[in-house]
């Protein structure tokens, strides 16, 4: 008897150091790899092996990285700062960026603190001058921060912590951030000014706490400290790059600039010779290794939010804190599973069913359109979001169609990946005539005819032109139309084109138009019974109501033949039913 061989289970790599209590969430189901002191090229050798990457600020995920990790989920990034992760390119290839928004943010904060006394005290200057065997108590004397003025560049998650135990100082506190909340700032004492020119000029100490944007790179340069007071501080422990390192060190050796605390650096480390090593080398810098965040608690924190999200990823849930995807609260993401499901089906049966039928002239693709119409009726109205519908009909469209190496199509990349195909999708959600229908949601695919903005054809339907009213019926008729609906968390198809039949969108389907008439059904199921094809199930799906008669190219009643099928069925066996016994056309599909 075979010994089943278990899955073998997801891997994660981590190349840095993450503390080892959220790793421990990972250990049972997952495969965790700590590989630290990897070079670029020996991490894409090893990428491509993995689900899941997680990081602190020293891995460069990069695009070239990211096109090699054709398995890769999620990048996980243990601490707030994402700029050493390419997001673009994660959500071109469908991959999920999660962070750790707010585990190290006190951390940060008392570090700045710790470098402000550092620099305030020469704490630096005195330990080195100190331990050379110096005693040297004249040179070193410092300054107080009580009654000074604490200038802070943005008023976000670190900078408003440090102003709140700055407070405690006895320190002014003033600052600069164009987005900052009022209320906030006022409850933690500080005045937000107009401008970073009069925070520079009023601050003795500068404190930067922004992200590194287009906006924020390179804010303080050689004309920004020539505003500020000679015996100004300045300290960075947010990101290096913000500050013109070059300017700061001929400010320092001025005498224009009295002081400077920083944690970050333009590189990390920084070159052999270059600004980052020169300032760290000046005797009025209190520099430190980017342990901003370094602290047992932080790291703890930040490990167990980052797993915590891995697991969920890796489970098929949403994360919590997701960079470059919609937040789905998880009770909307139960509700709405089974219609993501019901949505996947249906792009995945319109594809197959559109482009793979054959007709009595031989294969025939219809035309694949690519304007859709996707109409959300009943409870389905009620979503905060249908960004996973949306992304589960790119999904299905795209999936029987596209080579399945590694490209991951989800919530994350499922709009540009619809762009980049010339998919237009226009999302509609209807409360109309859904009380006459057994099941509390539909939803509605509709390939459009022609790629007339949607909103010509409402402003149509709410013209009273019986002239542009036939227009649009006629539109309409030759629209091609999948409707579906779950009930009991399973998805059902209820119109296919212009039938209305109603069968469970799973396995192998034979489905032929034909007439409606006596002996169809014998002659199929005869012909694939000599194809040792067995029928597992059959519906007749008749013209639906909404349907014209005679509007498809044959006169009089016609009929869809829907067959669940044990096994795939030959194109050569499909061949010969068509032109036989009135089947008119025939495609097979897998869903
Ligand atoms: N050195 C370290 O180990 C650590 C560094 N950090 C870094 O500290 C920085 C701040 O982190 P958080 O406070 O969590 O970020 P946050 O997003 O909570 O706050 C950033 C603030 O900057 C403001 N801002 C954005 N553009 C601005 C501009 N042009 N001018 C002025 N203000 C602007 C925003 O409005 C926001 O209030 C980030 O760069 C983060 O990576 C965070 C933790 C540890
Ligand atoms: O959280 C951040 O933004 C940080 O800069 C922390 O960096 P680290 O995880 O300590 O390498």
């Amino acid at each position: 008897m075979a010994i089943p061989v278990p899955s073998p289970k997801p891997k994660i790599l981590i190349p840095e150091k993450v503390s080892p209590d959220g790793l421990a969430l990972l250990k049972d189901s997952f495969e965790v790899d700590e590989k630290k002191g990897l070079s670029p090229d020996e991490l894409k050798g090893i990428i491509g092996e993995y689900e899941a990457l997680i990081v602190r600020s020293e891995t460069k995920v990069t695009a070239e990285l990211l096109e090699a990790a054709k398995k890769l989920k999620v990048v996980a990034r243990a601490g707030v700062g994402v700029d050493n992760v390419d997001v673009v390119s994660a959500t071109k290839y469908g991959i999920i960026v999660v962070n750790s928004p707010s585990g190290n943010i006190n951390a940060a904060a008392e570090h700045t603190i710790a470098l402000m006394m550092a620099v305030a005290r020469n704490v630096g200057d005195a330990c080195s001058s100190i331990k050379s065997g110096k005693w040297e108590r004249g040179r070193l004397v410092g300054i107080e921060a009580k009654g000074k003025t604490l200038g802070i560049v943005g008023l976000g998650k670190v900078g408003l912590t440090v102003a709140r135990i700055a407070n405690g100082f006895g320190m002014r506190l003033i600052a600069y951030d164009p987005y900052a909340n009022p209320n906030l700032a006022a409850a933690a004492s500080v005045t937000l000014k107009p401008t970073l020119a009069e925070v520079q000029k009023e601050a003795d100490f500068l404190t930067l706490h922004t992200p590194l944007i287009a906006s924020t790179k390179g804010m303080i340069g050689a004309a920004e400290l020539a505003t500020m007071k000679p015996t100004a501080r300045i300290l960075n422990v947010a990101r290096g790059g913000m500050i013109d390192e070059t300017a700061l060190l001929e400010a320092l050796n001025a005498g224009t600039i009295a002081g400077a605390g920083i944690d970050v650096f333009t590189s990390e480390p920084p070159e052999a010779d270059s600004p980052a090593s020169r300032l760290i080398a000046h005797p009025k810098v209190v520099a430190t290794p980017h342990l901003g965040a370094s602290t047992k608690e932080a790291q703890e924190n930040v490990s167990i939010d980052v797993c915590e999200q891995v697991v969920s990823i890796l489970s098929g849930e949403l994360p919590r804190s997701a960079v470059n995807a919609p937040i789905i609260l998880p009770e909307e993401y139960r509700t709405l599973q089974p219609f993501v499901t019901l949505v996947e089906k249906m792009g995945s049966l319109y594809t197959q069913h559109y482009t793979s039928h054959l007709t009595a002239s031989g294969t025939k693709a219809k035309d694949f359109r690519t304007t859709f119409d996707i109409t959300y009726e009943g409870a389905l109205t009620n979503l905060n979001t249908t960004k996973p519908l949306f992304a589960a009909l790119v999904k299905g469209l795209l999936t029987p169609i596209t080579s399945s190496d590694g490209l991951n199509i989800n919530i994350v990349n499922a709009e540009l990946l619809a762009i980049d195909r010339g998919i237009l999708i226009n999302e509609n959600r209807s409360r109309e005539n859904v009380e006459d229908k057994p099941y509390s949601s539909f939803v509605t695919l509709r390939a459009r005819a022609s790629r007339s903005p949607s909103h010509q054809r409402t402003d149509i339907s709410r013209s009273n032109s019986p002239a542009a009213s036939r227009a649009l019926a006629r539109q309409e008729q030759e629209d091609q139309v999948i409707q579906g609906f779950v009930s009991g968390n399973k998805p059902f198809i209820s119109r296919l084109d212009r039938f209305k039949g109603e069968f469970v969108p799973r396995g192998t389907l034979l489905i032929c138009r034909n007439f409606d008439s006596c002996g169809k059904i014998g002659f199929v199921g005869s012909l694939l019974g000599k194809a040792g094809v067995n029928i597992k199930f059959m519906n007749v799906a008749p013209l639906h109501e909404d349907v014209e008669e005679n509007v498809g190219d044959v006169e009089g009643n016609e009929a869809l033949m829907i067959l669940g099928v044990d096994k795939p069925v030959g194109q050569d066996v499909v061949k010969g039913l068509i032109g036989q016994e009135g089947v008119l056309e025939a495609s097979v599909v897998t869903l």
